[in-house]
């Protein structure tokens, strides 16, 4: 019997390149959940969560789902409040979770794109991988983004772990301070040595 998929955790700092490294991943065949992008969805128009959400926090949601804005205005400036909008959250990303395990037990690997893996705790991974890129190249490329400022970032920043600490805590680290193809050599020799 097969002992099932390698269940990997990739994480990184803001702009340290997760995004591109996790498609780098599903482009060698591995899939790919993405922790952001089912919470989106489910608090996008239609989605799941939306009444939960609403009847917890009013006027938080509209036609178009969330308002992300005034959403983030209540949660982030109050504790109490941000554990209440977790415990709706978090077990719906954690059924959806079974779910895309269910449907990919037969692949060697399976990769979990997650912001906040370390902060957050994610004990269903078994290794975990962070994307690391010099700060001047990290900052580069986040001040480049539309609407992005120096205070923005400097606080955003502080609300992470710190880079450093990322990559003490992991079991691989992938160097995104390159060029695109040599990242990309770095993810397929990871690939090649987890499954070998
Ligand atoms: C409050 C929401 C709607 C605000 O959305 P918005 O698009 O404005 O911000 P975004 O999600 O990009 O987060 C902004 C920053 O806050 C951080 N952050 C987001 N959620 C959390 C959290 N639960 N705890 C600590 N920091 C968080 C992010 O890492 C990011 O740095 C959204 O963050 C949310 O629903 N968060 C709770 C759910 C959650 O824990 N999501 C994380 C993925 S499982
Ligand atoms: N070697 C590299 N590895 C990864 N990204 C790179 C590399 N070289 C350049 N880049 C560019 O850096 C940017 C990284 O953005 P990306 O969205 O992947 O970061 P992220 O860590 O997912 O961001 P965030 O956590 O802020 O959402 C992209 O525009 C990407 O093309």
């Amino acid at each position: 019997m097969s002992d099932g998929p390698i269940l990997l955790g990739l994480t990184g700092s803001i702009g340290m390149g997760k995004s591109t490294v996790a498609q780098m991943f599903a482009d060698l065949g591995v899939p790919v959940f993405d922790a952001d992008a089912e919470v989106r969805a489910m608090q996008g128009p239609g989605g799941s969560l939306l009444g939960a959400i609403e009847a917890e926090f009013p006027g938080s949601t509209d036609e178009n789902g969330v308002r992300r804005d005034e959403l983030g205005a209540q949660v982030f400036s109050d504790p109490a409040a941000l554990a209440r909008l977790e415990a709706i959250v978090h077990p719906a990303v954690a059924a959806k979770r079974r779910e895309f395990l269910l449907r990919n037990m037969d692949a060697p690997v399976l990769l979990f794109d997650i912001p906040l893996l370390f902060e957050k705790g994610a004990d269903y991974v078994e290794r975990t991988v962070v994307v690391s890129a010099p700060l001047e190249v990290q900052r580069a490329r986040v001040l480049a983004r539309p609407g992005m400022t120096e205070e923005r970032f400097a606080a955003i920043l502080a609300a992470q772990m710190p880079d450093a600490k990322k990559r003490e805590r992991a079991d691989y680290v992938i160097d995104t301070g390159l060029p695109l193809d040599e990242t990309r050599a770095q993810v397929g020799e990871l690939l090649a040595s987890l499954i070998a």
